[in-house]
């Protein structure tokens, strides 16, 4: 199975037109305010036209209630709802019932007991998506480009498709792929240039990097 490559956080139609053209697979877009990569609806929708099937559209919430996804679905109709939140397994449940979307729960990670969540959610997410646990004093749960110990998922085993992110970068994926085994990696931080400033040449180089390391993989 190839490798899915996720480029989070894109608020702007250059940047989104290079992550589309360097052949990301999924496109992230954050609709949680304090983010310095929040998006507006209008702003949603305007990306979201623009995607044009070239990859699939994420819409990552945090917590989000009924009105905010009825509002994203108008607005961007995403492919996947990433739940960034303290979601409970049953909300999950709610949420794919409602909206009939696919969802990805991101499973925040610092100590090996981060994962005794993962057989429930595993029994009605479609994806988990490991991240490093936000600090305590945080203003958000993820996005904040730093990785955790990516050794905690050397003996993972997970029946779901999995990506791994916190704090990627073109330097160090290809070892974040070899440590965790995961199917797609995910990326916000590590291709700025400032918070919620995406790079094009962040974005391709990340890209490639990952790509990169697929090959070898495979051989
Ligand atoms: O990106 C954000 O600002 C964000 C805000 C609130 C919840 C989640 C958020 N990002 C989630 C992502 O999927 C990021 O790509 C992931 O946390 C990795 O981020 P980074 O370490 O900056 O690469």
């Amino acid at each position: 199975m190839s490798l899915l490559v996720k480029i989070c956080g894109l608020s702007t139609r250059e940047t989104l037109e290079v992550a589309l053209d360097a052949g990301a697979d999924m496109v992230g877009f954050v609709f949680f305010p304090p983010s310095p990569r929040h998006l507006s609806l209008e702003l949603g929708r305007e990306l979201g036209r623009q995607v044009k099937g070239r990859a699939l559209k994420v819409a990552l919430t945090v917590d989000a209630d009924d009105a905010t996804f009825d509002n994203i679905m108008d607005a961007l109709s995403p492919d996947i709802f990433q739940l960034h939140g303290k979601e409970s397994v049953a909300r999950l449940r709610d949420i794919k019932q409602r909206f009939g979307r696919p969802v990805m729960k991101a499973v925040p990670v610092e100590v090996a007991a981060d994962l005794a969540v993962l057989p429930g959610y595993a029994a009605v997410a479609d994806r988990i998506l490991f991240d490093a646990r936000a600090p305590k004093d945080a203003t958000r749960p993820g996005g904040l480009g730093t990785p955790f110990d990516w050794r905690l998922l050397g003996n993972l085993e997970l029946k779901l498709p999995y990506m791994v992110s916190g704090g990627l970068h073109a330097q160090n994926v290809a070892e974040a792929l070899r440590v965790t085994g995961a199917g797609g990696v995910d990326v916000s931080s590590g291709v700025e240039s400032a918070p919620g400033v995406k790079d094009p040449e962040m974005i391709k180089a990340f890209i490639r990097a990952a790509r990169a390391s697929q090959e070898l993989s495979v051989r």
